[in-house]
């Protein structure tokens, strides 16, 4: 097939290597593309990209020299991506805001920030900005960025490593934090409320100098253990914005400043009140006002408690990623000049014989040469069972071996690793956001500064209300208890959780899920369109009968397998491969040329030979007398049929043994109440059979390769939500199209790049695991939401006092602020729950 390929992006303009799985044609050009986004848009307009990428061009064309398939045309737009660990982010609202910052600074295309794994996922344009400006926009907000060590490729291992170690220091300066704040907080609530409880101890504790021990005790409290939310709210309020932090430094500032001036200058508050003096609410009398120091400190303390609760729930949901990086094995027994040594794993290189013994890791990518063995590849596929692996066979790294020794070749190793790959993968899609969360987002933006305007009016009102002795006491109390219920920072951690712990816990069970979208989308999916081969079928086609009419059946056999030898195909490599175990050696071929969804045509030993559909041989106008291949069809088997110098001479059988978990999965679909379709480019009598025995609800038989995608779109146009399954290559632009592509990875080529779901142990049980975590995920995701919300709506209105009339009840900011550290909480503990999903086993 002497077609044009293009390397570069048409939409991007990124470099993507001939590799990658994702390409597409376009009159007579085939394109690659770095991502199934790129793909779609391009299939959507496919000239204007190529217009687009065409037009600077001529400006450069001054090189003859180059050929014009490789022609250098600068891209209209460069986009590099960039991953940033932040540090010093400690609510949702700050990755909030540090996102919209990034994404108006010049030169960023698209930048997200997610608070579950603290990083910055950045797009930007090359000539605009830079990582290193990036980096100082995140300082200059009052952030820190963690240096990843060496600087160009980043490592994922060594950057999670970092990460960890800079969140474990921080988490054990938290806890310092948090200690001494409780040793200075209690003394200052035994002050302050064991009068109340223990009626006798009132006097004792009513000491002259009660109030200044108590503004002794709780300033460092406030302005040192609970400085971040000073130095937050401050931050923030330079950028015109309100966040957690400026509720909570209100909520103390407020309780300590009014208990200050009742301290060193009662005699203004007093102003207006009667003379008896009044009393704070419930408390002992200590100064002529209240005082009310220890809501101040326990407010702080409560939320320091929170947060280190929070961090250290926090810190399991990476234990999926920790986990995959844990299985990368550290040295491999290489054997160089004869002799072998153990060497670390950075130190293979390509092409390096490795012994791997019972007991041991596979410690890169590679391909058996001598021995064989059972390997347990579970920890990668999710597969139970181990796989017998012989010479030829590929191994994956970081599987085990369980039985026998081998020696095998490294092919892949580092970075390009199906385990780095995957890490890579779940690093991603644990970054990425889910369109619900946008919802929770923009409540989350709303939300402060929405609490503080019905503090303030709770403030009002109750100073209106209430007699001039108790006034401000209770409006103070009531203010601050709104402004610390309220506080959303649950709401920031109800999405990214539950997804970093669903794709985690999808990896390590072999379903590799792209990103929040994908899972959310997963979950409303109706339709399941299955691709033929490799999907429902084993995709290893082989020939099971030959019937001739014209020539001999090994000259048949030899026509055709030469003219297929040029044949990427599958059903051309089984035809080739039938003819090689009879030992037919092939003719040479001058003219092939592969009609897709057809067939091929070629000239062997001057014969002008087709293989393929019985509508290839009539639209080439022979005459073809087709019972036999019906016959065939009717089998589920594939009729090839083959002309000779224009005469039909012979019908090739192959057959594609359908895979043993296919109906089981296709009745579970069912269950599920899924509609499914079978979509391929075979004929429609194989089709029928085969959808018959696995039991599909409707089949799409004889669709060229690209009309797929079209297939596809009329079913979405009918208002289904659709997933297409289908083996990751050449189904890309159907995987792009569908809401949702799933694709089979067969374990050991993981097309991540082509699909929004890869499953790595190619059978259809993984659609229906997927589906399930997906439901499972959101389910936890609105469980989530519910406990973020539950605190704040029913505990709004009693700390503003809507009870007091009637009961006298008042939620008292102690109260609040405990709530408000268990919301947090709960949140997190739930989503971890979603470590205990149980994947479908076949
Ligand atoms: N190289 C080839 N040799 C023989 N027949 C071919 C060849 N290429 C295509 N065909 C014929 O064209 C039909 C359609 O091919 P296509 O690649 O679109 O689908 P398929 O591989 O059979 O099925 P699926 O869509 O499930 O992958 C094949 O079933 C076969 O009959
Ligand atoms: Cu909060
Ligand atoms: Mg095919």
């Amino acid at each position: 097939m002497a077609e044009k390929v293009s390397f570069r992006d048409p939409v991007c303009g990124m470099e993507v290597g001939a590799a990658a799985p994702l390409s597409a044609t376009h009159k007579g050009t085939t394109y690659k593309f770095c991502s199934a986004g790129c793909l779609e848009k391009f299939l959507a307009t496919p000239d204007t990209y190529l217009a687009q990428a065409a037009a600077p061009a001529p400006a450069e064309a001054s090189a003859p020299v180059e050929p014009p398939a490789s022609s250098q045309a600068p891209a209209p737009e460069q986009v590099e991506q960039c991953e940033l660990p932040l540090l010093g982010m400690n609510c949702a609202g700050c990755a909030g805001r540090i996102e919209k910052t990034l994404n108006a600074t010049p030169g960023v295309v698209t930048a997200a920030v997610n608070f579950a794994t603290t990083r910055a996922t950045i797009k930007y344009d090359p000539d605009g900005t830079s990582p290193d400006t990036l980096k100082q926009v995140v300082r200059d907000m009052g952030y820190d960025v963690l240096e990843s060590g060496g600087g160009g490729e980043t490592d994922e291992a060594g950057m999670l490593e970092a990460q960890t170690q800079v969140h474990e220091a921080q988490y054990q300066k938290n806890k310092k934090k948090f200690f001494v704040a409780l040793a200075l907080t209690l003394p200052v609530a035994v002050l302050a409320m064991a009068g109340h409880l223990v009626p006798a101890l009132e006097d004792a504790l009513n000491f002259p100098g009660r109030a200044w021990v108590e503004l002794a005790l709780t300033t460092p409290v406030l302005f040192w253990a609970g400085r971040e939310f000073f130095t937050g709210a401050w931050a923030a309020a330079k950028h015109r914005v309100a966040d957690m932090n400026t509720l909570v430094a209100l909520g103390t500032l407020s309780a300590y400043l009014f208990s200050l001036v009742a301290t060193i200058a009662p005699q203004w508050l007093m102003a207006g009140a009667s003379e008896g003096g009044v009393a704070g609410h419930g408390h002992a009398m200590a100064s002529p006002v209240g005082v009310y120091y220890e809501v101040a400190a326990i407010i702080v303390t409560l939320i320091l408690m929170g947060r280190l609760l929070e961090a250290r729930a926090r810190s399991k949901t990476s234990g999926a990623i920790h986990a995959l990086i844990g299985l990368q094995p550290k040295l491999a027994r290489v054997v160089r000049e004869d002799r072998e040594e153990d060497i670390p794993i950075a130190e293979v290189v390509l092409g390096d014989v490795i012994v791997v013994r019972p007991g041991e890791k596979v410690p890169v990518d590679g391909e058996v040469i001598e021995g064989g063995s059972a390997v347990d590849e579970s920890m990668l596929t999710g597969e139970p069972l181990p796989v017998h692996k012989k010479a030829g066979d590929t191994v994956i790294g970081a599987t085990l071996n369980k039985t026998g020794s081998f020696r095998m070749r490294a092919t892949r190793i580092g970075k390009d690793t199906v385990l780095q790959q995957i890490v890579r993968l779940v690093q991603q899609a644990q970054g990425s956001k889910a369109p619900i969360q946008r919802l929770a987002d923009l409540i989350a933006s709303y939300f402060v500064p929405v609490v503080i305007s019905l503090a303030i009016a709770t403030f009002v009102i109750w100073f209106d209300v209430t007699p001039p002795e108790t006034r401000l006491n209770m409006a103070v109390l009531t203010f601050v208890s709104v402004l610390i219920i309220a506080c959303p920072c649950a709401l920031g951690l109800a999405t990214p959780t539950a997804i970093m712990v669903g794709t985690g816990r999808g990896a390590q069970s072999g379903i590799l899920i792209k990103g929040g979208e994908a899972l959310e989308t997963a979950h409303k999916l109706t339709t399941i369109v299955l691709d033929k081969t490799g999907t429902i079928t084993r995709g290893v086609p082989s020939v099971t009968d030959v019937d001739t009419f014209v020539v001999d059946r090994r000259t048949l056999l030899q026509l055709s397998a030469s003219a297929e030898a040029g044949s990427e195909h599958p059903l051309g490599e089984a035809i080739v491969r039938s003819a090689e175990e009879e030992g037919i050696d092939r003719l040479p071929v001058t003219g092939f040329n592969a009609i897709p969804g057809h067939g091929i045509e070629a000239e062997v030993d001057g014969k002008k030979v087709l293989v393929g559909t019985e509508l290839l041989l009539t639209n080439h106008g022979i005459a073809v007398n087709p019972a036999k291949a019906h016959g065939l069809a009717d089998e589920g088997k594939t009729p090839v049929l083959v002309a000779i110098d224009g005469k039909f001479a012979g019908v090739i059988a192959i057959a594609d043994p359908i895979k043993e978990s296919s109906a089981a999965a296709v009745k579970r679909l069912h269950e599920l109440g899924l509609e499914v379709i079978m979509l391929t480019g075979d004929n429609r009598r194989t089709a029928d059979s085969i959808a018959r025995q696995v039991g599909v609800d409707r089949v799409v038989a004889e669709v060229l390769p690209d009309g797929k995608g079209e297939e596809i779109k009329k079913l979405q146009a009918q208002g289904k939500i659709v997933a297409m399954v289908g083996d990751g290559i050449n189904d890309a632009p159907a995987l792009a199209q569908a809401d949702v592509g799933i694709a089979m990875g067969s374990g050991t080529d993981v097309a991540i790049e082509a699909a929004d779901i890869t499953l790595v142990r190619g059978d259809l049980n993984g659609v229906i695991s997927s589906i399930a975590l997906s439901r499972a995920t959101i389910a936890n995701i609105k469980q989530n939401l519910f406990f973020a919300f539950i605190y704040n709506i029913l505990g709004i209105p009693i700390a503003a006092g809507i009870l007091y009339p009637f009961t006298g009840w008042l939620l008292s900011p102690i109260i609040a602020s405990l709530t408000m550290a268990l919301s947090s909480v709960s949140v997190v503990t739930n989503a971890l729950r979603l470590r205990g999903f149980t994947v479908e086993r076949g």
